[in-house]
Order: C-alpha cells, then sequence, then structure tokens
C-alpha cells in the first residue's frame, strides 16, 4: 500500500464475490469502501478472482491459482460468500466449492478468525433472546482457522463406502500461535479469556487447556477460565455479557459463531476477519444464502461491516472503520433494513441499505 505524506493511502483490493448473494452483499461493500475513500481522501483500486463454484464451473477448480496471486498481491481481500446447492446436494461431487475456502485459508496462513459479536444500540428487541439478557453483550470469538478437524489426515472413506472418518490434529505450536492472540486481544479489552474445548473427551482439547495454562502466568493481568463446548453453547445464549473474549479449534468456532448470531439478532450482521501470515482477509461469517441469491433482498451488513474490519486491521485507519460503524448504525436506527430486521415496518433491498450506508457516509459533514 503507498501512503502519500499527507497520510493519504492508495490501496489494492482483491475483490472474492464468490457465490449466492455474494456478488450482491460485495456490490454494496464496495459503495462502501468508495464512499469512505471519497471522504478520507483515499484511493484504491480492485482486483476481482474467482473462488468457490463459480470458479469450478469456469475453470474446475474452486480457488484456482490466479486466484491465489491476485490476493498474494493485494494489501488485503474481501470475500463475500461460497457454496451452491449443486454441489450440498451431491456428496459425491469430486471437487466441492468449500475446499476452495479452506485452501484460500491455508495457504494464505489466515490462521486466525475474530469474529465480534454485539448488539447494537437500539436493536436489542430484534433478538429473540430477553432483551435483558443481550443489552451491553460485546464479545470477541477468536476461532482457529486452519487445523484441527477441517484440515486432519486421514479424512475419507473405506474401501467399501461404509466407514468415514475425519482426523482432528493440532500441534503446540497451532495453539500457541492463537492462545497467544487471544489472550494481547483481551489485554487490549475487558482482560477476560474463555477457553472453550471438550478437555474431557478429546487429546487435542487436553493439549489446548495444557497450552493455555502454561501460558496463563505471562497474561497475569487477564482473568482466563476454563469452559467444556456444550456448556458455552449455552452460556452464549443464557448470558451473553459473560464474555469478553472466546478462543476455541476451528469447527467449535464455527459452530458458536451462527449460534452467537442470534444475540445480534440476524446472521446478516455479523462480519469476520482472518489474519495470520500473508493478505488478511474480511468476510461476513454466513454462506452463500443460495434461497436469496438474486433475489436483492439479503442483508448486506455483515459485508459492509467486515469492510470496517478491513479498515481498522488491515489499513490501519480506524477512524474509517468507525465512521462505517456509524453509518450501519444510523441506518439501523432509520429502520433501513433488509427483512431479516424488518419487524412491522417496510423491507428495504440489499442495494437500497447499501445505498443508504454509502450516501450516509458521504453527507456525514453536513450533519
Ligand atoms: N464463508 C462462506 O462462504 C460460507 C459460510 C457458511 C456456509 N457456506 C455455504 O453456503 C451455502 C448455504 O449454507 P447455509 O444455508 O447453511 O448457510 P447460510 O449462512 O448461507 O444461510 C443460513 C441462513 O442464515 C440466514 N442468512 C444468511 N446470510 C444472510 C444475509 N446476508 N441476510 C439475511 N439472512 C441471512 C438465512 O436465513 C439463511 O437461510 C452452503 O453451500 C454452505 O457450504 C459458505
Ligand atoms: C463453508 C464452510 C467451509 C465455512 C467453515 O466452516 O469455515 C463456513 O461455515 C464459515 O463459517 O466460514
Ligand atoms: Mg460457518
Amino acid at each position: 500500500m503507498k501512503l502519500n505524506k499527507d497520510k493519504k493511502m492508495n490501496f489494492k483490493l482483491a475483490v472474492l464475490a464468490g457465490d449466492g448473494i455474494g456478488p450482491e452483499i460485495m456490490a454494496q461493500a464496495l459503495k462502501v469502501v468508495q464512499a469512505v475513500c471519497t471522504r478520507f481522501g483515499h484511493e484504491f483500486s480492485c482486483e476481482e478472482a474467482l473462488v468457490g463454484a463459480c470458479a469450478i464451473d469456469a475453470v474446475g477448480d474452486p480457488y484456482p491459482k490466479e486466484t491465489h496471486h491476485t490476493c498474494l498481491n493485494a494489501d488485503a481481500v474481501l470475500f463475500g460468500a461460497l457454496g451452491s446447492p449443486k454441489y450440498d446436494n451431491n456428496p459425491n461431487a469430486k471437487v466441492r466449492p468449500e475446499q476452495g475456502l479452506l485452501k484460500m485459508r491455508k495457504s494464505l496462513g489466515l490462521y486466525a478468525n475474530l469474529r465480534p459479536v454485539s448488539v447494537f444500540e437500539g436493536m436489542e428487541h430484534h433478538s429473540p433472546l430477553k432483551e435483558e439478557r443481550v443489552r451491553g453483550a460485546d464479545f470477541m470469538c477468536v476461532r482457529e482457522l486452519t487445523s484441527g478437524l477441517y484440515f486432519g489426515k486421514p479424512q475419507g472413506r473405506s474401501e467399501d463406502g461404509n466407514t468415514a472418518y475425519d482426523t482432528c490434529i493440532y500441534t503446540r505450536e497451532e495453539i500457541e500461535r492463537i492462545l497467544k492472540l487471544a489472550f494481547e486481544l483481551a489485554q487490549s479489552r475487558r482482560k477476560k479469556l474463555t477457553v472453550v474445548d471438550k478437555a474431557n473427551v478429546l487429546a487435542t482439547s487436553r493439549l489446548w487447556r495444557q497450552v493455555a495454562q502454561e501460558m496463563e502466568p505471562r497474561y497475569a493481568d487477564v482473568e482466563t477460565e476454563y469452559m467444556f463446548v456444550d456448556n458455552a453453547a449455552m452460556k452464549l445464549i443464557q448470558n451473553p455479557t459473560h464474555f469478553d473474549v472466546l478462543v476455541t479449534e476451528n469447527l467449535f468456532g464455527d459452530i458458536l459463531t451462527d449460534e452467537a448470531s442470534v444475540v445480534s439478532g440476524s446472521l446478516g450482521l455479523l462480519p469476520s476477519a482472518s489474519i495470520g501470515v500473508h493478505t488478511s482477509l474480511f468476510e461476513p461469517i454466513h454462506g452463500s444464502y443460495p434461497q436469496a441469491a438474486g433475489k436483492n433482498i439479503a442483508n448486506p451488513l455483515a459485508m459492509i461491516l467486515s469492510t470496517a474490519m478491513l479498515f481498522e486491521y488491515a489499513l490501519d485507519a480506524p477512524e474509517e472503520g468507525r465512521c462505517i460503524r456509524e453509518a450501519v448504525q444510523a441506518s439501523l436506527e432509520a429502520k433501513v433494513v433488509t427483512e431479516d430486521l424488518a419487524e412491522g415496518t417496510p423491507a428495504y433491498s440489499t442495494s437500497d441499505v447499501g445505498d443508504w450506508v454509502a450516501r450516509w457516509i458521504a453527507k456525514k459533514e453536513e450533519r
């Protein structure tokens, strides 16, 4: 990324819209990035690349080499979503879109997936949980993203096809680097860390717990607790304000964060940042929501909030990130929301919400 003497940036984005609602929500995110850049005097360029089912259809590979090079050469990656019923409903498909996502995460070294969960002011009633339970909830889930059950070998089927196996493997090094990030994050927040595992059953979880206990004295200012994942699944919705930073392995993190979206009121509100060795990547936590594809009804806010994380985590521009969040808060207050959040008010389309948020950012000065 280039910075001129006035601290104006000129950055390059790899844009991977993907499948289903991916292109629709990505279009809104790019409007917002453009509005922020115009407002703050930055410039940016985009290089689009294929990932997922659309990449299989075009070139037979869910994460083509060209896409990887585009990602490596960018300052950050914006990713929409991937996946298609064509593959979901065919368990015997030889190549799957999701393999592209895993390959992308692995080859970019994105071992940490940060998934913030909070409740926007005035949105407490949207959660199916009791308002007083969710009010003030604000926690960060740190999901390990490049190991565990998703990547362990062997994985497959016996010759007769009647036995299937996956393998969960974690090395000390993989556990240490994600825990270090989580401890440090807790230090920068309310200094509370919940390590979620299944150490009463799983060997990998026992290693996680042992390593965390060994690291604890180095972070004496952090109150560390250990919680079994089944208990955590309950506590997250029973008492979400209990949590500050929650760290866990790949599969548990995947499941717990979709569950945690209930606290916010919609899966369409949860963004994420994937960080690690190479270019950082920003994506909503939801999938390609195929039922909504092409209908202009999906909530673009998770994708838009992922651009806020892009400014904060990849571009070191917190003010720009804050501006996007304020715009999102304003759109929610004005009830300019898609059907997942519209209760008793008319639903706006995906593009209406994107336009509104981008316009709010552009006009902020006039307020
Ligand atoms: N990171 C990713 O690309 C990713 C993540 C999850 C699932 N997937 C893939 O997506 C496909 C569909 O999977 P799924 O249906 O289990 O999960 P999904 O996240 O696509 O949708 C689940 C439900 O969440 C709600 N939802 C999701 N996104 C929304 C949005 N932006 N606005 C409003 N509501 C939204 C809808 O009610 C939807 O039925 C599958 O192929 C799956 O593999 C991809
Ligand atoms: C599509 C799937 C491979 C993916 C995951 O499990 O990581 C998704 O659920 C997510 O949360 O990004
Ligand atoms: Mg998921």
